[in-house]
């Protein structure tokens, strides 16, 4: 047997095999032995994903190195961003409850990922931690920032699109959200050169691009943030492989505050 998942194909998800995934936990021999126990759950998807069909999660290689920056880190908030069929929260949620902190806020956009979610993460006992919040991450950050008013948040995961990593960061620092002490930490960054610049630039760099992208806003009349040029991160990534086996990696950044 296999110790990697299917490979990724052109059509890689909602397909119906989230759905396909629940129906094979719930008929699972090991069902009864699930409830409470978020590491069993972890262990049935896996074997969904080597033997069934690829999944996007993040994978037990990269989760590790996520759990260990939790416990470091100890945060009470962790916010996801893109929270698939519920892997990540299950994972992170109980890497938090374990290291003391209160919530593990996982936002996704579909409906139909959510359910499945929800589900998995009401087997695993985790649902007084974990909350799920369905749509778009751009308004529920919005709802957050009012939620959690004049303060930053503990820790981020960013594991949704990879093209909106970069304005969505930027939307996290002018609500406030991300501000001195919170920890970002984003997934899939070998294929992300443009939020790795946006993270390592130095304040002046990134005052000139801020600069040049006002004139685009006003343009477009986008949802694009400006961001807070002036924040800036200690920053450094770790190398890692997909549930797959492919190479990747995770950039793990600490907000100094403003330069
Ligand atoms: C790679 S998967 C997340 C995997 C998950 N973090 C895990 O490891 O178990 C990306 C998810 O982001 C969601 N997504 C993409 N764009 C989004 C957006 N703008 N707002 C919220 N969710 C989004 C997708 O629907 C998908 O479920």
């Amino acid at each position: 047997m296999t110790q990697f998942y299917l490979p990724e194909q052109a059509i890689y998800h909602n397909d119906g095999r989230e759905q396909r995934l629940l129906e094979f936990i719930l008929s699972h021999p090991d069902y009864a032995l699930m409830k409470g126990c978020p590491d069993r759950i972890l262990a049935a998807i896996d074997e969904y994903g080597r033997e069934k069909a690829f999944l996007m999660n993040v994978g037990t290689e990269k989760g590790q190195i996520v759990s260990k920056v939790i416990s470091r880190v100890k945060p009470g908030v962790i916010v996801e961003l893109g929270g698939y069929i519920g892997y990540s929260a299950l994972l992170f949620g109980d890497a938090l409850r374990k290291a003391g902190g209160r919530k593990y806020i996982s936002l996704e956009v579909s409906p139909i990922f959510a359910s499945v979610s929800a589900a998995l993460v009401g087997l695993a006992g985790l649902s007084d931690t974990v909350e799920i919040m369905v749509g778009p991450c751009r308004d529920s950050l919005r709802a957050l920032s009012k939620a959690y008013p004049g303060r930053g948040l503990d820790m981020f995961f960013f594991d949704h699109a990879k093209v909106e990593y970069t304005n969505d960061l930027k939307l996290c620092e002018e609500l406030g959200l991300v501000s001195q002490g919170t920890t970002v930490v984003a997934d899939n960054v070998s294929r992300n050169p443009e939020y790795l610049e946006y993270v390592r630039a130095s304040g002046a760099k990134k005052m000139k691009a801020a600069d040049e992208n006002k004139g685009l806003t006003l343009c477009h009349e986008s949802d694009m943030s400006l961001g807070r040029p002036d924040l800036r991160y200690e920053t450094s990534v770790v190398h890692s492989i997909e549930p797959t086996g492919e190479p990747d990696a995770v950039e793990i950044s600490c907000c100094l505050g403003s330069s």
